[in-house]
């Protein structure tokens, strides 16, 4: 801690906010046909006025007033306490958000009740690292592995992960962090994009933007299946005749599959050797997600998911029961960064790369800083991992993620990127703000 001030939360404020990006079909895909993205976003005021912590929950329209009310729903946790709390004992904080006797039974930990607890976490972490000076994925770079653990709650994941374990697995790699954090300074984190990709895109649109993607450094493609095989068909030629061979492409059902259709729908795309098969069923079918992966594992086709994972528990049974090899945290489904850090260990004692789900509004901001703090802290490595980039919405963040030869380059400002700008709030507030007024 820089300073030996305490900084006390006096109150919170809460906004919808929405794009209507629906109108292009950004971010279209079999399950979203028409998706608006939004913001759920909350600001912890303090009583410094210089001081402010901003986080935001990703959603896709309709229900943002309902993560709004979730945010407020947990007010009476935040405010009077102090960042000073926050910062001796993450983990033992989160418990305390996660726990209000009440919420609990409107989760636990799932749903909009969680999704509105990212926001408030994502917000603490930025109003840390503010405070702190430095960009979030510095600052818990520079953690010792005893800071680091004591930002997870453990419980739920003990049988799997026990603090001790965790610690010696952070151990090893604190030697030779100074060495990645140099690298990654130099070279910047693997990404990819899904900016070609979605689904109500037409094929003119397709091939200009693969095009774009192969002139901007992307070696990796995702994009959207699942509505109508032969339409697949036709969309992956299109991209395979753009791109080549030696350019990896992902596909993403977004959950539309029953587990056997999945399998059979994959064994006719498999002769354009996707990567990997993203959310090809319920996000909560843990033994349908290990059948596709067994099925397609003689096609070399990987099963990637996570961006609905709801929790820690669920990412620890997926990771038992070898139903993923590509593990897909997101910054706002998951109770923000400190169950984030928690899902980095599971992934890295399993041994599966840790490839973030982001696009939507702010994701890609959030999701650079987590994908860094694993190369450096926790996997220690970046080989098979790549993070999600989409080109949509970064010009409303006051510190917008930045793509440089396909790879993001890593954040230099205070805080966690998470910070929208004042104008870009005001102006698609909803209902009321003048461009839903229209
Ligand atoms: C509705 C959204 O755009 C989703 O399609 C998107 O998050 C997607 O699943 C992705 O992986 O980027
Ligand atoms: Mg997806």
């Amino acid at each position: 801690m820089s300073s030996t001030s305490v900084t006390t939360i006096t109150r919170i404020t809460v906004d919808d906010i929405r794009f209507p990006t629906s109108q292009h079909l950004d971010g279209s895909d079999a399950m979203s046909p028409d998706p608006d993205y939004s913001s759920a976003y909350v600001i912890l005021h303090t009583d410094d006025p210089l001081l402010e912590g901003h986080g935001h929950s990703f959603t896709i329209g309709r229900g943002t007033e309902i993560i709004c009310t979730a945010i407020k729903a947990h007010a009476h946790l935040v405010i009077g306490r102090t960042l000073e709390e926050f910062i001796s004992n993450p983990g033992t904080f989160w418990r305390h958000l996660t726990s209000d006797s009440q919420l609990r039974w409107i989760g636990p930990e799932k749903g909009a009740i969680h999704l509105g607890l990212g926001a408030i976490v994502n917000a603490l972490w930025d109003l840390y690292a503010k405070r702190e000076g430095k960009p979030l994925w510095k600052l818990i770079s520079g953690f010792t592995p005893e800071q680091f653990i004591k930002c997870i709650d453990f419980r739920y994941i003990s049988d799997v992960l026990k603090p001790d374990e965790a610690l010696n697995m952070l151990k090893k790699l604190e030697s030779t962090k100074s060495e990645r954090i140099k690298q990654l300074e130099e070279q910047g984190y693997p990404a990819y994009t899904t900016s070609a990709g979605w689904l109500g895109y037409s094929d003119d649109k397709i091939r200009r933007l693969c095009r774009e993607a192969l002139n901007d450094g992307f070696t990796h493609l995702k994009i959207k299946v699942g509505r109508d095989l032969e339409d697949d068909i036709r969309r992956i030629k299109i991209i395979r005749d753009e791109v080549g061979y030696d350019k990896r492409i992902m596909v993403d059902a977004n959950q539309v599959w029953d587990v056997d259709q999945a399998i059979e729908w994959m064994k006719n795309l498999a002769q354009f050797q996707p990567y990997w098969i993203e959310e090809p069923t319920s996000p909560d079918d843990i033994l349908g997600h290990a059948k596709i992966s067994e099925a397609l594992r003689s096609y070399n086709i990987g099963v990637a998911t996570g961006e609905h994972g709801m929790n820690r528990i669920l990412f620890k049974q997926m990771l038992q029961a070898n139903a993923l090899q590509f593990c897909q945290i997101d910054s706002c489904r998951l109770g923000g960064v400190n169950e984030v850090l928690a899902v980095l260990l599971l992934a890295a004692k399993f041994n599966v790369p840790v490839c973030p789900h982001a696009g939507g509004v702010g994701l890609c901001e959030l999701v650079q800083h987590l994908s860094m703090i694993d190369f450096i802290v926790v996997s220690g490595t970046w080989e098979n991992r790549i993070t999600e980039f989409v080109d949509h919405l970064h010009e409303h963040f006051d510190d917008p993620c930045i793509i440089k030869n396909g790879r993001y380059v890593a954040p230099t400002k205070p805080g966690y990127s998470t910070q929208m700008k004042d104008d870009s709030r005001q102006q698609y507030s909803f209902p009321n703000g003048p461009i839903w007024k229209k």
